[in-house]
């Protein structure tokens, strides 16, 4: 299951419930559209007609009165009074009208009809009132009984098609009302919308919960099988994986919440990238760590974090065990006998280690060494004792040649090198006589050498300072030379000499 489809499912249920609710809109605009048709319709109309058919009744029945009524003096002051009474029910009878010319939804004729019949009985009226206020009752009555009582019967008729087309509406209306309530098909809709909507939850945490068990399994398979921590950037250990609690022999648990240097191989170590960290910036760096006593190799990887913009809050290492790659690469470096550098490696070493010291002004020493009469010594002793005289002397140089930027090279079958930073040439005359002193105190019985009971090495000493523009094959020739020299000059002994400037 992946997030496209987590996020398909509530698009669909978005997409459902948007649906639904327009659904239930627009069936309520529906509704309201129908509600504002009965209040127009049937309401209005409805009340019009029944006010003109009230108002054409009053009149009548004003009239009749009227009609019999015999005193003079009140005849005229009922007929004025009658004239303005009818007066204003003719007004508000044609009000009527407008509203249901404007409101009926019927055919216009049937409005047509019902005024013409109105009119009919309005001009009648006047008739009437003119009889009446000429004091012709009698004649006024006459035509009332015939042609009045005709006219408003008509009228009433007329009316009447009105006010039935009006109810008829009303029902109808009533009927879309009751169809179109459509309560039944809202909850439907909205049932089947939650019931949607519940299933593709149901399905959403259902692939959520297997997303979350795989993203488990992967973040175990990743906390057996990497080496990695998270640190603060006080070098607390936030998180750490068993891989690496592993091959580092750490208990997980006393580990976590402690701050530590198992990492570093002591404060020099993270001292030198520490800056860099707190920079941001990534580190990536063969170290070694020293491990129950062994000293095992690692890839160092640190990638810096930070979710503030104060800084590095934590950053992870990533550790890549390199313990293997670093012996086969010690083996292809070093000779097998006397543990010192081979040639292959002093050819890559001599020049690059020349051209450093170059860059960084010092001095630079080369110091050709070689065992004196060792022929008659193979030739005494047998080539096993020679050997052994052979892993004895290495020893001496490689105990001289302990700073890290010295290097000791077996670069002959008895011929030996050291490239060695001595800060003048008294230092560096001082640093070869002892190693000769040393070599010989070793006390390695060769008769044969007439120079010494013991064992002897003979050295040609160079020391080139930065500014000599000399190549490293000429600073090997000097070399070289020199320690020819030391051989001729008896052995067991030194040759040097300073390409300096001062
Ligand atoms: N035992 C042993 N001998 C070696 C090895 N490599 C070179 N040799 C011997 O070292 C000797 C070097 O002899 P030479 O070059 O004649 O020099 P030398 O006898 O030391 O005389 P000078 O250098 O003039 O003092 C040879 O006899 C080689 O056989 C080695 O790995 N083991």
């Amino acid at each position: 299951m992946s997030i496209k489809k987590i996020l398909l499912g509530f698009l669909l249920i978005a997409f459902a419930s948007v649906a639904s609710v327009t659904f239930t809109i627009y069936k309520m605009q529906i509704l309201t559209d129908n509600m504002l048709n009965i209040f127009i319709h049937p309401f209005q109309v409805n009340n019009a007609v029944a006010e003109i058919y009230t108002g054409v009744t009053v009149m009548d029945r004003d009239l009749k009165a009227a009609i019999h009524v015999h005193d003079m003096e009140h005849i005229k002051k009922n007929i004025s009074e009658l004239t303005e009474k009818i007066l204003r029910q003719e007004e508000r009878i044609e009000y009527n009208f407008a509203i249901i010319y404007e409101n009926y939804l019927g055919d216009n004729h049937d409005i047509d009809n019902a005024y013409h019949a109105f009119i009919r009985w309005k001009t009648l009226v006047e008739q009437l009132i003119t009889l009446l206020d000429s004091g012709k009752n009698h004649q006024a009555n006459q035509l009332h009984n015939t042609r009045g009582i005709e006219a408003i019967e008509h009228f009433y008729q007329q009316n009447k098609v009105l006010n039935d087309f009006a109810v008829k509406k009303a029902g109808e209306f009533h009927s879309f009302s009751v169809v179109n309530s459509s309560h039944y098909t809202v909850t439907l809709i909205l049932s089947l919308t939650l019931i949607l909507s519940g299933f593709i939850i149901f399905y959403i945490v259902k692939n959520l919960l297997t997303l979350n068990q795989n993203y488990q399994h992967q973040l175990y398979l990743l906390d057996q099988n990497f080496l990695t921590a998270t640190l603060t950037r006080d070098k607390e250990v936030i998180d750490i994986s068993h891989a690496l609690c592993r091959a580092l022999k750490l208990d997980r648990e006393a580990v976590l919440h402690t701050v530590n240097d198992w990492f570093f191989t002591d404060e020099q170590q993270y001292q030198s990238f520490e800056s860099d960290i707190l920079a941001g910036i990534s580190i990536s760096q063969e170290v070694f760590i020293r491990v129950a006593g062994k000293k095992l190799w690692f890839h160092l990887e640190v990638i810096p974090e930070s979710t503030t913009e104060a800084g590095i809050d934590t950053f992870n290492v990533f550790f890549n065990d390199i313990t293997d790659k670093k012996l086969l690469e010690k083996l292809s470096i070093t000779d097998n006998m006397t543990g010192l550098y081979n040639r292959n490696y002093f050819d890559s070493v001599f020049p690059r280690e020349f051209r450093r010291a170059k860059r960084d002004e010092k001095h630079f020493s080369v110091v050709l060494l070689d065992i004196d009469f060792f022929k008659q010594y193979n030739d005494t002793y047998g080539h096993q004792e020679g050997d052994k005289a052979l892993i004895a002397v290495a020893k001496v140089f490689i105990d001289q040649a302990k700073r890290s930027s010295d290097f000791a090279f077996r670069v002959g079958g008895e011929e030996f090198l050291i490239l060695t930073n001595q800060k003048d040439f008294i230092s560096l005359e001082l640093f070869v006589l002892n190693i000769i002193h040393r070599v010989e105190a070793l006390k390695i019985p060769h008769e044969p050498s007439i120079v010494s009971e013991f064992l002897t090495v003979s050295a040609g000493a160079v020391q080139v300072s930065c500014e000599q523009d000399m190549t490293a094959e000429e600073v090997y020739k000097a070399a070289d030379e020199l320690l020819y020299q030391a051989k001729s000059a008896g052995r067991n002994g030194m040759k040097s000499k300073a390409f300096t400037l001062v």
